[in-house]
């Protein structure tokens, strides 16, 4: 049995998202590329490859991954390129995305003849979080100012709008849509393509696949654009976990459990977004609220029901554990990293990075 604690991938729930991921190229004609800031976890990219078109990224080191693992078609974003990165974004991506006017004007001699887009921000999101919202006051994502960008169109292929996220309700999708093509049409009809980002959570169940694969066709036939998304999220949600071990348990006004394991290195995004993760089930009737082991006071994966009491050595599955996690994981209070392990279809469990001491010591100096 592997040493918690470590990522699990299961392939077989990751074979269901790109199915539907599948589903989605085919019968909306869009490009749909993965976007490595959620999960870059490249060990599983040969099971991905068949069903998706490539990667977007947000930095030189994503595109490059994106390039030389993924193959396919090879999308470079970042909020600001710099002078001495510019020249391996560019031989390491099929399209450059600029995140300002700008970056645009700095960077497009030296890229040449290659595919150019801006990121247009229209104002308008679906995030329920300040955090994540593209939208918020001040933000620093992307152009708004129709004029603006209608006076330098003719440098222009496309356009990549990013501002849903966990957007599960398809009609706020087509509403914020309805919204961009009314005030940027003019825009839209001189691109060939457009992106329309991620944070769409279009492989949840009951999600309503066919009016949104028929919304971007539409959307594609209007404007006469090739459509693309990056989905993160609706990539892998649903498809990890976080195997734990009890390391000690303790009675304080409720039932804890201490695990090897920690939110802010290994699930940060339970923190910063005030969430807790999935964890054990409906029916037990053994309620323990699941700790990390770093000092910080808050740092709790949530509660949840159990069979039975908890015991030191116990093994937990914390749920949900794919997006944002591997990619943000740090060496907070020197706990040990979790390995990376894949569960093949056949349900063996094989391990595919693991780290110590030397990983730790080797990330400072
Ligand atoms: C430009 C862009 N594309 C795609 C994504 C992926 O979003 P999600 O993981 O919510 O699908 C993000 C998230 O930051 C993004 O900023
Ligand atoms: N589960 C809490 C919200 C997660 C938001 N993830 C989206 C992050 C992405 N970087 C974005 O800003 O859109």
């Amino acid at each position: 049995m592997l040493q918690t604690p470590y990522y699990l991938i299961d392939k077989t729930a990751l074979q269901r998202n790109l199915e539907i991921i599948d589903y989605v190229r085919k019968n909306s004609g869009a490009k749909l590329l993965l976007a490595l800031k959620c999960f870059a976890t490249w060990s599983v990219f040969d099971s991905m490859k068949p069903y998706m078109d490539g990667t977007t990224s947000s930095s030189l080191y994503e595109v490059k991954l994106g390039y030389q693992k993924f193959g396919g078609e090879t999308h470079a974003y970042s909020v600001a390129f710099a002078d001495h990165e510019i020249d391996e974004v560019l031989a390491n991506s099929d399209k450059i995305i600029f995140n300002s006017i700008s970056q645009l004007e700095r960077f497009e001699a030296r890229a040449g003849n290659k595919p150019k887009g801006l990121r247009l921000n229209p104002g308008i999101s679906s995030s329920s979080f300040d955090l994540a919202d593209p939208a918020r006051q001040f933000s620093r994502l992307g152009e708004g100012n129709p004029e603006r960008i209608l006076a330098i169109i003719d440098r222009l292929d496309g356009v990549m709008i990013h501002n849903n996220c966990e957007n599960a309700d398809f009609a706020r999708f087509d509403e914020l849509l309805a919204q961009v093509e009314a005030r940027y049409s003019a825009i839209l009809h001189q691109l060939k393509w457009v992106s329309l980002g991620g944070g769409i959570s279009f492989t949840k169940p009951g999600y309503e696949l066919d009016k949104f694969c028929q919304r971007l066709r539409q959307f594609a036939q209007t404007y006469g654009v090739q459509v693309y998304l990056e989905p993160g999220e609706a990539t892998v949600r649903y498809t990890t976990t976080l195997e734990v071990s009890v390391l000690d348990t303790a009675f304080n006004g409720k039932h804890l459990a201490i695990v090897d394991s920690s939110t802010e290195a290994h699930m940060l995004d339970l923190l910063i977004y005030r969430e807790t993760a999935p964890i054990g089930n409906e029916t037990g009737e053994h309620r323990y609220q699941i700790c990390g082991k770093t000092c910080l006071a808050g740092d709790i994966f949530g509660e949840g029901n159990f069979d039975a009491p908890l015991q030191v050595g116990d093994r937990l599955s914390i749920g949900d554990a794919g997006g944002y996690t591997m990619v943000k994981k740090n060496w907070f209070n020197g706990v040990n990293m979790p390995a990376i392990a894949i569960k093949e279809v056949d349900g063996s469990i094989r391990a595919v990075r693991e780290f110590g001491y030397d990983d730790y010591v080797n990330s400072l100096s």
